[in-house]
């Protein structure tokens, strides 16, 4: 084989997903999220690896990902930059590295009010419409799509049928993240109403209720909250969410000799549990209304 110049080697884990709860508070009621998307690379001593499959030198990327978390554990996040110094100080302390780059997106929470354990995720939330006409009728849809909400308590999911091939643990007490997609069907065009002040009217009365719900599962919040939605708004006829259940999953710090009581997850990307259902006033069907909407 020729011999070719080698150079930029570097070699780390891309977008490890680190959501840390700081339940600090003297009371824990109130509830600090710090929700990060880390990538780390290393650079260094490890040509070999490359030259000649001699891995000696090679801090594996799986390691890399499991500091990032213990880590985390160990020194908690604060800000972005501080946390990617906490990284930065630990590789270039070891050994064949010469130098380290860290990246991290942060993703902003703000508080819902009604607790200190529930969340919106900041300037996310798009809002949908269509209208459509069949002859004289006219039908009007509102809604909303990507109004990231989670709980970083308050969630249990148990009871469910078990077979050879199921494996999830029980849990009274979990992250409950999601992504709420809604429809509205509005009973008849507004008059006197703005669809402005339902809109806000429907978000909050959303939010509320995810954040009110001590959920048993998702399915039980997304009904709570299309109740929400249909109590708080007479003009609207029925109601359909559609929400992906955002998995988080405790890691297991033991083998690095640390506990973690419900504070350092990996917020899983895929595969997801994708849940769904409409809530209607009785007998106010009306098919047409939703002709050409995907899904
Ligand atoms: O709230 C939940 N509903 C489910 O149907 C489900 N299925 C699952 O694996 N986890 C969950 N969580």
């Amino acid at each position: 084989m020729s011999d070719y110049h080698l150079s930029d080697l570097q070699h780390g884990k891309a977008e490890c997903r680190l959501v840390k709860v700081d339940r600090s508070a003297a009371d824990g009621s109130e509830h600090v999220l710090h929700d990060l998307n880390v990538t780390t690379q290393l650079r260094g001593d490890f040509a070999t690896a490359y030259t000649a499959g001699d891995n000696s030198h090679v801090h594996a990327t799986d390691t890399q990902k499991n500091t990032v978390f213990a880590l985390a554990r160990q020194h908690g996040v604060g800000s972005p930059e501080e946390f990617l110094l906490v990284l930065a100080e630990h590789w270039r302390a070891q050994p064949w590295v010469t130098g380290t780059w860290f990246a991290a997106e942060q993703f902003a929470w703000d508080r819902i009010p009604a607790n200190g354990h529930s969340f919106v995720r900041s300037g996310q939330v798009t809002r949908t419409a269509w209208a459509q006409t069949w002859g004289e009728d006219t039908y009007v849809l509102g809604g909303l799509k990507d109004l990231t909400v989670l709980k970083s308590t308050g969630s249990e999911f148990h009871g469910f049928p078990r077979d050879r091939y199921t494996s999830l643990a029980e849990t009274d007490d979990r992250i409950l993240a999601t992504s709420v997609s809604a429809t509205w069907r509005y009973a008849a065009p507004l008059q006197d109403t703005s669809y402005d002040g339902v809109f806000d009217t429907v978000h909050e009365a959303m939010t509320g209720a995810f954040a009110d719900t001590h959920s048993l599962a998702l399915q039980q919040t997304i009904h709570a909250m299309g109740a929400a939605a249909l109590d708080a708004c007479a003009d609207l006829a029925e109601i359909r969410i559609s929400c992906p259940n955002r998995h988080h999953f405790l890691v297991d710090l033991e083998p690095f000799g640390l506990d973690n009581p419900g504070e350092v997850f990996l917020a899983a990307d895929r595969p997801y549990g994708l849940i769904s259902a409409t809530l209607s006033r009785t007998g106010v069907d009306e098919p047409r209304a939703w002709t050409g909407m995907p899904g």
